[in-house]
């Protein structure tokens, strides 16, 4: 199981919205107390990781949203740090909570030093400020930005200050992450309660800068209906490797993968797989690639089957593969390297239809079960399935272009057929049976090099041999890579190769 803490869940703009209307209406706490915990605890924060600051603009809608920016300024005076409060919607309107705090803040200003503009034209650009506070709207973005919040944005948008978005960057869709006309772009976003699933997917990643998650009281129980969580190596722990057991106890993995003229990705999957620290990998392949994997691979144990002019699988070799497979405990990985010839694509679906192994699906095995739709009926799936975007859109019989469409998609490929899919991209998505979905959070951009995803398969079936879960072995994956990736752009300049991450 893959347990994540409450700072890694991710919320939709409804379900925030309840979780507060509830934690109001139902647990009692005020609106305006839980305002008061949000701007204090963004205030503390941005005095911690800035301490130089200054004069701040604050760029307020009339929202719930403007009353956290408020709470803010008013911490950040006390410290001497001058405030200039542009009201894009003028200052009539102001939601109650937020009217209440512009009072509050005006009583802390007794020399009048905060200056105060009721309307985008009456804010004509100061001569000196070191940050801005977008506090124009938050979860209440019902539409793209309509006037003078275009260019609000804009002009924030060409400062040379950082910006501190609170709670979401102004103009992102907080369940979409795509851009509602115009976007903040901040250095900065300290969210309140919840992150939101925007930040990870579409034009997310680009505009939240650094993600802060602020605590607010609302009970955990309240937060059970969230089925989105973050990916990161703050929570899922490394695994340890269990020396000095059996070779046979301590994980085996049956690489069934390679054909002529795509041995590189059986030789990259096993690698990846080894590296892991395996009691055994053994190599299944077709007689005729045997010498290139003894060359290659002294670690691993070949396992050839048929004739020695076999150069891909095909159904004659069915008997051999399920004999060889069930000779000890262990996990199968099926499908690096395999090739698209129609008696490989018969032998896939053939070997998955008696397997009782736990199997990680990926690339030419994937290209198979696209090919014939009997997969979907076989009792025994403890599978994982690692589509690339042209896998999944020919598993799905669709195209899919938004994150958004991808990650509910995949969730309910993975619900309806009782799978655990990792959906390739940026982010990644590791979907389980039970609808769960767990994104990542880095630039997997890196990783587009033909080769990562049989390492990456490589590393997956790895952890499930090591008896992990399927989406603990699927997180603790790309993590793995995120890691390497991370130490390689350390000390090079140039692009990571695919061996650099086994
Ligand atoms: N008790 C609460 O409700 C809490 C709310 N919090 C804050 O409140 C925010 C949500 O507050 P609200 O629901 O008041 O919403 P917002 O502050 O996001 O703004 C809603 C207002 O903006 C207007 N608006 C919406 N889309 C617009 C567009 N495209 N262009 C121009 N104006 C637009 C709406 O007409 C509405 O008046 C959260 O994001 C968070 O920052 C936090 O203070 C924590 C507690
Ligand atoms: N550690 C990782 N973290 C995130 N994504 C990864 C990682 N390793 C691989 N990937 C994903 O796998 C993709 C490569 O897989 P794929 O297209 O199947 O390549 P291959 O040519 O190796 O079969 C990358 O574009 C990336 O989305
Ligand atoms: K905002």
């Amino acid at each position: 199981m893959l347990n994540a803490p409450v700072s890694h869940y991710l919320f939709t703009a409804a379900q925030s919205r309840d979780i507060d209307e509830q934690t109001i209406n139902e647990i009692g706490i005020e609106g305006f107390t839980l305002m008061e915990i949000a701007g204090y605890s963004a205030s503390q924060q941005i005095l911690n990781i800035y301490p130089e600051l200054s004069h701040g603009i604050y760029l307020c809608g009339k929202g719930n949203n403007a009353g956290d920016a408020l709470v803010i300024a008013r911490y950040l005076i006390q410290h001497d740090i001058n405030a200039s409060i542009v009201f894009l919607s003028g200052m009539d309107g102001l939601s109650p909570d937020t009217h209440k705090n512009f009072e509050l803040l005006k009583k802390f200003d007794p020399e009048n030093k905060i200056s105060i503009y009721d309307s985008w034209d009456d804010f004509s650009g100061q001569a000196s400020f070191d940050f801005i506070i977008d506090g124009m709207l938050g979860t209440g973005l019902d539409s793209n930005l309509r006037g003078d919040y275009q260019k609000a944005v804009q002009w924030a948008n060409q400062q040379s200050v950082p910006v501190f978005s609170i709670d979401i960057p102004t103009g992102l869709h907080a369940d979409l992450g795509e851009i509602m006309g115009k976007v903040i772009k901040a250095d900065h976003t300290f969210t309140f309660g919840g992150r939101k699933q925007g930040f990870y997917l579409q034009d997310g990643p680009l505009h939240t800068g650094q993600v802060t998650y602020c605590e607010l009281p609302f009970p955990n129980e309240l937060k059970t209906s969230c089925n989105t969580f973050l990916i990161d190596e703050s929570w899922v722990s490394e695994h340890q490797s269990s020396l000095g057991v059996h070779k046979y106890d301590t994980g085996v993995l049956y690489i069934i993968a390679g054909s002529e003229g795509l041995t590189g990705a059986a030789v990259m999957a096993a690698k990846s797989a080894w590296a892991e620290g395996l009691g055994a990998v053994f190599l299944v392949c077709p007689r005729g690639l045997l010498s290139v994997y003894e060359h290659n691979l002294p670690s691993i144990i070949k396992k050839p089957v048929g004739e020695q002019s076999d150069t891909c699988f095909s159904e004659a070799h069915l008997p051999d593969v399920r004999q060889i497979v069930g000779e000890k405990q262990g996990a199968v990985l099926l499908g690096p390297g395999l090739g698209r010839k129609e008696e490989t694509v018969r032998f896939v679906i053939d070997f998955l239809s008696q397997n009782n192994r736990k199997t990680v699906i990926d690339a030419d095995a994937l290209w198979a079960l696209a090919q014939s739709q009997k997969w979907k009926e076989f009792e025994e799936k403890q599978w994982i399935l690692t589509p690339h975007p042209g896998e999944l859109a020919r598993l799905l019989e669709q195209d899919v272009k938004k994150d958004y469409q991808r990650l509910n998609l995949v969730r309910n490929f993975s619900a309806e057929h009782n799978v655990t899919t990792l959906s390739k991209g940026m982010p990644g998505i590791v979907s389980t049976k039970n609808g769960d979905s767990y994104l990542t959070n880095y630039d997997t951009r890196y990783f587009a090099r033909a080769g990562s995803g049989d390492v990456l398969a490589g590393k997956i079936s790895a952890y499930l041999a090591l008896d992990y879960s399927p989406e603990y072995s699927c997180a603790q994956a790309l993590l793995n890579g995120k890691k390497k990736l991370f130490t390689y752009l350390d000390t090079n300049r140039d692009l990571p190769e695919p061996t650099d991450f086994i």
